[in-house]
């Protein structure tokens, strides 16, 4: 731990100049630092934030942040800094500990009517400590005043039932996942669909009055091309209670328990409307193929379109979103129960450019001509594979840092920016995941069974 010896006022003295020259720097240190909150702020449109801080600080507009010096690369550079020093990412953000705040730990204690869950708590309490416990599922919504707490009678449950509303409950997202429709690069006509379901039902309820809005969406497409990405996209942007199932939720060993969870999952989503169900990679859980069927997964498979008429029929406020890499295996009779089916594709030069962009953050210096070379380089790669690209080119530098240093023994200034040889090098290591010839085979589905 270091050490800091505080020297007394006093004994400054006769050195009246270093005095006041530290306490200026501690000043404009001070000033840096909230101007450059403020800039992030306003770069991430948290605008009354910045006005409440520009007021209170009293921020002055004759002053700005230099160009190319934020929060967010100060952090990437300690970032890199503290690796090419320890050899691991430094860890930022903390959970803070229940004795910290003094809140009790809600997720054991019966709630009371008037409370709310604090975002990321615990959802209900246990059915052995309260009779009548209650759900809070939370409603995602940007603004704070949507969240309610969704009461949820156990009374006249079964034990069973409440174990699986137990198990089931986990999967409810309670928080903004930080994904925004910004991140989802290119994949506009998703973007779009899955608005037309869940957000614009909501802010133009007038025009939704007699139009029925879509009940089940289907992303497919090849692996990594942002299916789940949307997801986590609408979960955050959309004003709807999201739940996140796989097929690993409904895994049971006891008979009729998967169908039990099911039937519990919908009832739950129906409390809690509007609700999204998003259940990833589709196919683990219902795959068309008979000869490879057990008795227990046409059970399940008939649980699952039982349920899925009850949201379709009528107006249930649920939304069904689904992903699959293998939308050819899907049961035909599931497959029809979702009114859109919308092929994810594997990106084009101009979308490759962007995501290439997006994922390769401001500490470079490459030009346009740069990013042009890339995206023809990068023919075939996901948005998954591009990210894993800017990945492995950052890398490059820490590497480098990382040898100098072993060489040295120490670490001279900020580590280097990333350049187009970097790029080249990281693309000589890598090849897209889908060959075109699968790229080719979701095509020909889309035209025989897609609907976008
Ligand atoms: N269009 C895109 N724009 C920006 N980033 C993307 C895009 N597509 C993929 N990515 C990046 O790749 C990561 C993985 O993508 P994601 O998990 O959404 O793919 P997926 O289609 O669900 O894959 P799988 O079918 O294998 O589950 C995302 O978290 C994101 O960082």
């Amino acid at each position: 731990m270091a050490e800091i010896s505080i020297i007394p006022k006093r004994s400054l003295r006769g050195l009246p100049n270093l005095y006041d020259k530290t306490k200026t720097e501690v000043r404009e240190r001070k000033r840096n630092i909230l101007y450059l909150i403020f800039n992030y702020l306003v770069e991430n449109r948290l605008l009354t934030a910045a006005e409440a801080l520009q007021n209170e600080a009293q921020l002055s507009d004759q002053y700005q942040a230099c160009e190319n010096i934020d929060l967010d690369i100060m952090l990437q550079e300690y970032q890199s800094y503290y690796y090419t020093k320890f050899q691991k990412y430094p860890k930022i953000v903390r959970r803070v500990d229940e004795s910290e705040t003094g809140t009790p730990n809600r997720s054991k204690k019966k709630p009371s009517a008037k409370q709310r869950a604090p975002e990321g708590k615990e959802k209900y309490a246990s059915p052995s400590e309260s009779e009548d416990f209650q759900f809070e599922i939370i409603p995602l919504s940007d603004n704070p005043k949507v969240t309610e707490k969704v009461p949820y009678d156990c009374a006249n449950r079964s034990n069973e039932w409440q174990e699986a509303a137990e198990r089931i409950s986990k999967e409810f997202v309670p928080n903004n996942l930080g994904v925004t429709w910004k991140d989802c690069v290119g994949l506009d006509t998703a973007i779009e669909k899955l608005k037309e379901a869940t957000v614009y039902p909501m802010l133009y309820p007038e025009l939704f009055k007699n139009l029925p809005t879509w009940k089940g969406v289907l992303l497919y497409g090849p692996p990594g091309t942002g299916k789940t990405l949307l997801a986590k996209a609408l979960a955050s942007e959309g004003s709807t209670t999201f739940v996140n199932v796989t097929s690993g939720t409904f895994v049971s060993k006891w008979r009729g328990e998967s169908e039990r969870m099911l039937g519990v999952l919908f009832d739950l989503a129906r409390q809690s409307t509007p609700t999204t169900i998003f259940i990833d990679e589709l196919d683990a859980l219902a795959s068309g193929r008979s000869q490879c069927q057990h008795e227990a997964s046409r059970r399940f498979k008939s649980e699952l379109l039982t349920q899925i008429d009850g949201i379709t029929s009528g107006e249930s406020g649920v939304l069904l979103l689904a992903s699959t890499n293998a939308p050819w295996d899907l049961d035909p009779a599931l497959l029809r129960r979702f009114e859109k089916r919308i092929l994810v594709e594997l990106p084009d030069e101009g979308r490759r450019q962007e995501i290439f962009r997006h994922h390769l953050g401001r500490s470079h210096c490459l030009d346009d001509e740069d990013f042009r070379k890339v995206a023809v380089k990068t023919e075939g790669f996901s948005g998954s594979d591009l990210r894993t690209l800017c990945k492995e080119v950052a890398m490059r530098v820490v590497r480098e840092e990382i040898s100098q240093m072993n060489k040295r023994g120490y670490r001279s200034g900020a580590p280097r920016k990333v350049n187009y040889k970097d790029v080249e090098g990281a693309l000589e290591t890598m090849k897209p995941c889908t060959t075109p010839y699968e790229c080719e085979k979701y095509r020909e589905w889309r035209d025989k069974y897609g609907s976008w």
